[in-house]
């Protein structure tokens, strides 16, 4: 990953992540083909494909030639149906999955914070506190300073003292909550948002909504992956839509979401999806005609 500049006094756009042709492939091993020294063997004489077809290695291209450029201060809602390939790019973005072709520069620190974010679930909620602010590069001074802040954001103390509590004993959504309290307790460079607002109640969601634009207020990038097209319509102002691991289109978020909508029937699945049926035309945005590679691209069969 590259550093780009850090700040424009001409007032021009600062880019914070570029992706540039990326294409992500997960290996799955043991599907049942070749074993033993004979199989190593013949992988020393074969090309990488060949081999890891010969070994049973199944490939999940899981992300295709996918193009954007993101800016400080922008929320971009990343949507598409289960298994498009958002959470796949998110991680990859957060330096966490190599990338098979092409290039992910970053200006600054991405955090990723997903629902399944590890805190420790035998340790009360305020170890965790303590560890996850120490984690994402607080000093203990700001944690012990934002430490309240924390846990009045997450709500957890409502309805009890439950911080004092090991973590194993809350909810998912308590816990998911506490999570996103403690990553969003820091100012990002570039946030990563899996799924986080899907958890918690109404006005949890509210609170958590609210955050993210204070957060785009300090100049971050935030990524918001959600199948809550309100909680994307709320906090984001593009979209990229991603499908089968293409990138269809990157817009306007309503521009993008009335396509999505259209093409889904309102929900996330793709309406009639006993039979596959070809996608509707979706015009690529302005933004997308601006930015080369950000277009729609169309999807394989
Ligand atoms: N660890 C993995 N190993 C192999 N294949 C994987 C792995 N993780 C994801 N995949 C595959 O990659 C593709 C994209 O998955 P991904 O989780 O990125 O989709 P998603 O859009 O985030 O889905 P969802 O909305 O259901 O969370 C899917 O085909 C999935 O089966």
């Amino acid at each position: 990953m590259a550093d780009l500049v850090h700040d424009k006094p001409n007032g021009e756009r600062v880019p914070t992540v570029i992706c540039d042709g990326v294409d992500i492939v997960y290996r799955v091993n043991g599907t049942g083909a070749g074993r033993g020294s004979a199989t190593a063997a013949l992988n020393r004489i074969l090309s990488r494909n060949q081999a890891e077809k010969a070994a049973g290695v199944r490939r999940v291209h899981a992300v295709k030639n996918v193009c954007f450029t993101a800016y400080k201060g922008e929320a971009i809602g990343l949507i598409g149906t289960n298994g498009s390939g958002k959470s796949t790019l998110l991680k990859a973005v957060a330096g966490l999955l190599p990338v098979e072709n092409g290039k992910i520069y970053t200006n600054g620190q991405p955090s990723l914070l997903g629902v399944n974010a590890a805190l420790m679930s035998d340790l009360t909620g305020e170890r965790n506190v303590h560890l996850g602010g120490l984690a994402m590069g607080m000093s203990r001074e700001q944690v012990k300073e934002r430490y309240q802040d924390i846990v009045d954001f997450s709500g957890i103390n409502e309805k009890g003292d439950f911080i004092t509590l090991p973590m194993r004993t809350y909810s998912s959504g308590m816990a998911a909550r506490l999570r996103f309290s403690i990553a969003a307790a820091k100012d990002h460079d570039v946030l990563l948002i899996d799924e986080a607002l899907a958890t918690g109640d109404r006005s949890f969601q509210k609170r958590s909504e609210d955050r993210i634009r204070e957060l785009r207020r300090h100049a971050g990038t935030v990524f918001l992956v959600s199948h809550n097209n309100n909680s994307i319509r709320d906090t984001c102002d593009r979209v990229l839509w991603l499908e089968r691991g293409v990138l269809r289109m990157d817009g306007p978020t309503e521009e993008v979401l009335a396509e999505y909508e259209a093409f889904t029937g309102g929900s996330d699945k793709p309406k009639g999806t006993t039979a596959p049926r070809p996608s509707p035309p979706a015009k690529p945005s302005k933004q997308e005609q601006k930015q080369p590679g950000a277009g729609k691209v169309p999807l394989p069969s």
